[in-house]
């Protein structure tokens, strides 16, 4: 900022192939242009800017005159996903991000595997995670067994709360993690009640003002389905369609990521390299065994930490292929065996 005395910070509300619409309050947007270098010219070279030194939705940036980005803010968090291709590459999807609610429904859908990904992934990404069980008022949602999974959530240490995504009661269910100023975003599968969670936040007059403000004439861009949108609550909630499909990068620890008890357990094993299976003074077959552990919940864990262990294999020889490359290296894993 001391570099930049003539310049205000403000927020990427949208990302744009040329530019950013960026706000410096609720409601407010202006399109802006990006530093030359975050575009990607006709003949875009390979590791001119790696995509985490551009801004993203979430972002906080200075702008010079109203209408130049001149600078990206140190963030706090950032959601990035494995994309896919032949060569690894990391996409930021979402900056600054305090909360994640993982929504899941509680009718035939419900999958506590999914749950466990999504923890994993929103770990990762340095987001706390906040599980949202929604369809609790449906006939077919057995009331015993939302109870059940509910318990068993919080019992990773991990908050969840069983909802009607149409009921304006689930704003009050979720106003701890939305309190002004706060940046949430809404993960879960296709049906999960995620549009249906994001039209309750925001709630009807709302929605009928933004309509309404898109027909002002000041040149102000203001769309009803922008990638961050106000809240009445003073937060802030990012809807980017890259959300709904999230793969692990490489960067998560199994540990962190809901996983700490059955890693705890794999530490008491007899051979550090038991794989779990039929090896002699296996602790973790033997807490299976005994009923303390689901073995469907250990299974995905496996499952999971050998995508994060593939995706971590790529982002390394990634690194390896571009010296100067300016990605995060891999954190040194808690354990130097991967577990499976
Ligand atoms: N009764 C009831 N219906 C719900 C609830 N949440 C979602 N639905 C319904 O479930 C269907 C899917 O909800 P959406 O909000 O569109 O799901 P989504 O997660 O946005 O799905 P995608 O846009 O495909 O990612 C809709 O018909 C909703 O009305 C709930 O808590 N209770
Ligand atoms: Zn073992």
């Amino acid at each position: 900022m001391a570099a930049h005395p003539g310049a205000a910070p403000a927020r990427v509300v949208e990302q744009h192939r040329s530019g950013y619409i960026v706000a410096t309050g609720p409601g407010d947007g202006v399109a802006v242009e990006s530093l030359p270098e975050w575009q990607r010219p006709p003949g875009y070279r390979r590791g001119t800017v790696a995509p985490d030194d551009r801004p993203a939705v979430g972002d906080w940036v200075l702008v010079e005159d109203g209408r130049r980005i001149v600078a990206l803010l140190p963030r706090r968090s950032a959601i990035k996903r494995g994309a896919a291709g032949e060569h690894y590459r990391q996409q930021l999807i979402a900056a600054n991000v305090d909360v994640a609610f993982v929504v899941c429904g509680l009718d035939g859908d419900f999958n506590p595997r999914r749950i466990e990904r999504y923890l994993l992934l929103v770990q990762g990404a340095g987001v706390q995670p906040v599980v949202v069980l929604t369809k609790a008022d449906l006939p077919g949602a057995d009331a015993a067994a939302a109870h059940a999974a509910l318990a068993a959530i919080q019992a990773l240490g991990v908050p969840a709360v069983a909802v009607n995504a149409k009921d304006a009661a689930a704003v009050e269910a979720l106003s701890p993690w939305l309190r002004p100023g706060d940046t949430a975003v809404l993960v879960g599968s296709s049906g999960a009640g995620k549009s249906t969670l994001t039209n309750t936040l925001l709630g009807v007059d709302r929605m009928k003002t933004a309509a309404v403000r898109e027909h002002d004439a000041r040149g102000r861009h203001t769309t009803t389905h922008r990638a961050l949108i106000p809240l009445p609550s003073g937060a802030c909630l990012i809807d980017t369609p890259g959300m709904r499909e999230l793969k692990p990068t490489g960067e998560e620890e199994l540990a962190d990521g809901g996983f700490a008890d059955i890693e705890a357990l794999a530490a008491e094993c007899r051979f550090r390299d038991c794989a779990h299976d039929r090896e002699p003074g296996c602790a973790v077959r033997a807490a299976i065994a005994r009923g303390e552990l689901d073995e469907g919940r250990f299974l995905n864990y496996l499952k999971l930490g050998g995508e994060v262990a593939a995706a971590s294999e790529r982002l390394a020889s990634r690194l390896a292929d571009r010296p100067g490359a300016k990605v995060h290296a891999p954190r040194p894993r808690k354990h130097d065996r991967g577990p499976g």
